[in-house]
């Protein structure tokens, strides 16, 4: 795999070919398979199938049609560009399996789910590279919002910023119990702003008003306070989560696929096309915004902050 990952980062990059997100997604794509009875996935006797790559290990359950997708990039998982590339390899390939009808998001660090975008990245690096980079960050988010499939995220652990947007492109969220575990859209901490369609998809999730608060104070809100403000849809024993995430995705599959899916595509549809339409501007955007003097030495100083903390 880490000999195809560059490839394709170079192909999510290249503005003259069509970019991985321009297949129809959960706007105007067929039906899966029709989900017939629901089943709980534990009681069936079915066939695992599993692949993986440096960072990423992925589980298809092909009875239950579920997927699970675990993150393994220590120490944090943080979304570098070589891990969306890889993600975006993954999700595709259950994308393209008709057998594959829900997707788990979870993490196989202990206590982090994901430390967002990968900061080193954003740090003194070349136009060419800003630009491949937020190219394959929208590139997974055109991915996970706009999927087809059934997706859950199980929060079993922190997740700032990036992190935090992965799980809010879900169509449920159910997190650990732990009140250290936080999560929230923490950008104005570290002196950057979340893009428009980070705030789009947060707004879309908890609504205007909580979703300004949060995002102007840039807040981690604790697992508790994330439940209560709509941010994460349950809570669950950190040994219960894996499970609860397969039972909820059965209940959702116990529905006709297609309505199911044609009525995600009209909830997301205003906030995809709107990046879609934009992107090349986004990507403009983002390179005018990190190469700012300013920017970077806010970053450069969140960075020693977090080191200076661990010493
Ligand atoms: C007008 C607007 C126009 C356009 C928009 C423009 C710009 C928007 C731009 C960007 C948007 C960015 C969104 C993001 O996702 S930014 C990333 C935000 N992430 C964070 O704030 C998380 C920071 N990390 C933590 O809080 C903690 O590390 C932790 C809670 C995740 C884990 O804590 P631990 O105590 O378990 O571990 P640490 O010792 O802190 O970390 C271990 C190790 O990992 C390094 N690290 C942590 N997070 C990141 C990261 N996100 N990127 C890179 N590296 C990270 C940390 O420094 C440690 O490294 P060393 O071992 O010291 O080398």
């Amino acid at each position: 795999m880490a000999a195809v990952a560059p490839t394709l980062a170079r192909r999510i990059a290249r503005p003259g070919m069509l970019p991985l997100c321009s297949r129809p997604q959960a706007w105007g794509r067929a039906a899966r398979q029709s989900p017939g009875l629901p089943r709980a996935p534990s009681l069936l006797l079915t066939q695992r199938r599993a692949f993986s790559n440096n960072k990423i290990l992925v589980e298809l359950d092909e009875g239950s049609g579920i997927a699970t997708m675990k993150l393994k990039s220590p120490p944090v998982n943080s979304l570098s560009l070589d891990f969306l590339t890889e993600f975006c390899i993954s999700l595709e390939k259950l994308e393209n399996n008709r057998g594959c009808r829900g997707v788990i998001f979870t993490s196989a660090i202990p206590k982090i789910f994901s430390s967002g975008l990968d900061i080193t990245e954003m740090c003194r690096k070349s136009t060419e590279h800003y630009a491949e980079f937020w190219r394959a960050v929208q590139e997974m988010w055109l991915r996970v919002y706009g999927s087809n499939m059934v997706t859950v995220a199980a929060i079993n652990g922190s997740s700032p910023a990036g992190g935090c947007l992965l799980a809010l492109s879900c169509d449920y969220r159910i997190m650990a119990e732990n009140p250290k575990f936080s999560i929230g859209l923490n950008e104005a901490q570290l002196g950057i702003v979340a893009p428009f369609w980070f705030k789009d998809t947060f707004v879309n999730v908890v609504g205007h008003r909580v979703a300004e608060r949060s995002l102007q104070l840039g807040c981690l809100h604790s697992a508790p306070e994330a439940l209560r403000i709509g941010l994460v849809d349950e809570l669950v024993p950190e040994e219960k989560l894996q499970d609860k995430a397969a039972a909820v995705i059965a209940q959702w599959l116990a529905l006709p696929d297609h309505a199911r899916q044609l009525t995600k595509s009209m909830m997301r549809k205003l906030v995809l096309d709107r990046l879609v339409a934009h992107r090349e501007e986004d990507i403009q955007n983002f390179i005018s915004f990190i190469t700012k003097e300013s920017i970077q030495k806010s970053l450069h100083m969140y960075m020693e902050m977090l080191k200076k903390k661990k010493g």
